[in-house]
């Protein structure tokens, strides 16, 4: 697997100050221009974007599928208990989010990406501030262009869908499929931490914030939309990096083309095949904490296809603004002491932006007085997966 590193970050970082169209690395930030390239360019992957070990790392046939889990189904608490200890992940269905919701998602997210970049790009993201269109947040970390496109809705809809389309008989469909969705989502993830914390023998009074405001909880959540345009070389290519989220939990639509896969416990590539109605649950770092490091945030990944323009939405569900996520009491052996030390969302995202993947080493209760501190004075916020 080729490995990403923290080259593109600083990069992006150095370019603040400066002119970004001649020094950023483009790929950082700025995706291709999959319309246009899809349009006149030759059948080649640019050498910026070819990871050349990609296809050394083969899936495991063999692995035992992901589980698929009836949220309504009696033994549910039980499936998830399992599927969280062995995957870090699971699909559901039952969760009561309307098909036709789906489908509309993923339409609004089409008509958002087939837009002209000229259009795209008036709503493109700082590197500070992930909101907006852009490659996934992932690509700062990564030596290599991914083969996406991405768009992360934080906040007002309405401010992100104006920039895209001023005319409002445009914008506003957007606005009502997007806002729909939101609520449709938070019912569903409320609802499936609750399973989980179930399953680790907790209550919602474990977690006070659960029952936090409704304005603060909504602020714990965001939307990425995610694009993988049809690919020339697929083997060669990276749809998504691989990456834990730095999300309590995220709920993935994924329609009906395949392209995620994450990491067994044996370091193999599963595929996760799409399945009609089904969404996919990922534990992100969050939970890995929560749990005081019994349940894993799994690693994950998308692949790209020759033939199919793949679509995904992602549901990030953090935790409310200023609340510190840390192991739960109860799980904390006594005379032990947790494994984690208490963050916010904010304050992991601005680690993970920066560390990637040892983020959650540097935040372990016997590293936490000297790294924690350092990058909370220096936190860059707001990167999100
Ligand atoms: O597109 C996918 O299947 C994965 C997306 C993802 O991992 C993310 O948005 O964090
Ligand atoms: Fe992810």
């Amino acid at each position: 697997m080729m490995h990403c590193s923290r080259r593109g970050a600083r990069a992006n970082r150095s370019s603040k100050s400066s002119n970004m169209s001649t020094t950023l690395p483009h790929h950082t930030i700025i995706p291709l221009d999959f319309t246009n390239l899809i349009l006149t360019q030759s059948n080649k992957l640019p050498h910026t974007h070819t990871w050349p070990h990609r296809s050394y790392d083969s899936p495991d046939p063999s692995h035992h599928p992901v589980p698929v889990i009836d949220l309504s189904a009696p033994r549910a608490v039980h499936l998830i208990r399992h599927a969280c200890d062995k995957f870090g992940a699971f699909q559901v269905t039952g969760h009561g989010v309307p098909v036709q919701l789906l489908k509309e998602v993923e339409a609004e997210a089409r008509r958002l990406f087939s837009l002209p970049m000229g259009r795209k790009i008036l709503a493109l993201r700082s590197p500070e501030n992930m909101a907006g269109y852009g490659t996934a947040p992932v690509s700062l970390l990564c030596p290599k262009g991914l083969w996406s496109e991405g768009f992360t809705i934080a906040g007002s809809v309405a401010e992100h869908a104006t920039k895209l389309w001023p005319a409002h008989d445009e914008s506003s469909r957007f606005c009502s499929v997007i806002g729909e969705y939101k609520k449709q989502m938070e019912l569903v993830t409320k609802k499936i931490i609750t399973l989980i914390l179930t399953s680790l023998g907790l209550t919602n009074d474990d977690v006070p914030w659960m029952k936090a405001e409704k304005e603060a909880v909504s602020e714990a959540a965001v939307v990425q939309l995610n694009s993988y345009p049809v690919c020339p070389d697929p083997a060669q290519a990276m749809g998504m990096a691989p990456h834990t989220d730095s999300s309590m939990v995220t709920v993935l639509y994924q329609g009906n083309v395949a392209g995620l896969q994450l990491q067994s416990e044996k370091g193999r590539w599963v595929t996760v095949p799409p399945t009609e109605g089904a969404l996919v649950v990922n534990l992100g770092d969050l939970m890995h904490i929560l749990s005081n490091g019994r349940f894993r945030s799994v690693l994950h990944r998308a692949l790209v296809n020759g033939s199919e323009h793949r679509i995904s939405v992602a549901y990030f569900y953090g935790s409310p603004k200023g609340v510190e996520v840390k192991p739960a009491v109860n799980l904390v052996g006594e005379g032990t002491s947790p494994m984690y030390g208490p963050v916010t969302w904010k304050d992991y995202l601005g680690l993970k932006g920066r560390h990637g993947q040892k983020a959650l080493e540097m935040i372990k209760t016997s590293k936490v007085h000297g790294m924690l501190s350092v990058c909370k004075m220096c936190a860059m916020s707001n990167v999100v997966s």
